[in-house]
């Protein structure tokens, strides 16, 4: 929120960061339903006179924005999925306080997922997987909403139909050209959904939950190509425009989407001994993991127009 105290230009926003909020439901059957989130809320409001002046009867307190995600939470009786619990808290920010303009709602869910027995889903287990779902709602009073989903830590790797060849080559430069090598990246994406108002959103249950599902498996299964024969990568780049361009083609609903994938290092393994005998020859089978240093590759793509 913009403002001009004083002849000065002056933005602020306050919220509470870090609210961990559990949540437990329970058919009729006697099955149970989990999920951890961990919620970011600020709120934009005209509060500069508690800047100013010491003057706080604008101010939402943190303390209840924090209580008002555990009232939330008890208030869902069905499942909803993480972004459906983001629009929620947005919504009651946005019309419950005259004062407040905008809400910016972020949720990182934990991955637990339902744990399995001899094949058999438990009715009350869970395990944690890996990559994580996180959603980000920015919602003005008007009902304009910003609706962005994603994932965070998805590990990927293959270990041939990989290599990187024809880049600048000078004095600097060791790195030898390869048309085989491993391919290791964690996954950070982010895609934007085109509805661009509260009313516009899907309401049927669990969509969101089905949509991430649906866009993190076509990001998998672009970046490893078929199971037998798979698909060569010429590059990180060129693997993560074909990832974003997959998930765009796929999903008129997605505006946009942004991709992070770090391009992480498997050395070759090659010793001498002292006496300068080779001990280890490499040929793409040992390798030294690292993680640091590691390539940085990001991009975002976006739509010229709506599809919808
Ligand atoms: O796919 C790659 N992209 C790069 O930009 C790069 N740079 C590098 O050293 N190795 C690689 N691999």
């Amino acid at each position: 929120m913009a403002s001009q105290p004083e002849g000065f230009n002056f933005e602020q926003m306050h919220g509470k960061q870090r609210v961990r909020v559990a949540r437990v439901w329970k058919n009729k059957e006697g099955r149970h339903f989990f999920v951890e989130w961990n919620v970011n809320i600020s709120l934009l409001s005209d509060c500069v006179n508690a800047y100013v002046h010491d003057d706080n009867s604008d101010i939402v307190a943190t303390d209840t924005m924090k209580n008002t995600v555990y009232v939330k939470a008890k208030e869902c009786s069905e499942q909803v999925s993480v972004e459906e619990f983001a629009i929620l808290l947005a919504k009651h920010f946005t019309s419950f306080y005259h004062q407040v303009t905008h809400a910016i709602i972020n949720i990182v869910e934990k991955p637990w997922e339902r744990v399995y027995i001899d094949g058999q889903p438990h009715e009350h287990g869970f395990k944690l997987g890996s990559e994580k779902h996180t959603t980000e709602v920015i919602l003005k009073k008007s009902g304009v909403i910003q609706l962005t989903s994603g994932v965070e830590g998805l590990a990927l790797l293959k270990t041939t139909k990989s290599g990187f060849e024809g880049y600048i080559r000078d004095q600097y430069t060791a790195l030898p050209e390869t048309r085989e090598r491993m391919l290791a990246t964690e996954v950070t994406a982010s895609w934007r959904y085109a509805y661009e108002s509260l009313s516009s959103v899907p309401q049927k249950p669990q969509f969101f939950t089905d949509r991430y599902l649906d866009v993190k498996k076509d990001l998998v299964d672009t970046f490893y190509g078929p199971p037998k024969e798979g698909v060569y990568s010429p590059s990180v780049q060129n693997t993560l425009y074909l990832m974003a361009k997959s998930v765009l083609n796929r999903f008129p609903d997605i505006s946009s989407i942004k991709l992070k994938m770090p391009n992480i290092h498997f050395l070759p393994v090659n010793l001498k001994n002292k006496d300068n005998q080779t001990i280890v020859k490499f040929a793409d089978d040992v390798y030294l993991p690292t993680d640091e240093p590691h390539g940085s590759i990001q991009a975002s793509l976006s739509r010229f127009w709506s599809k919808m």
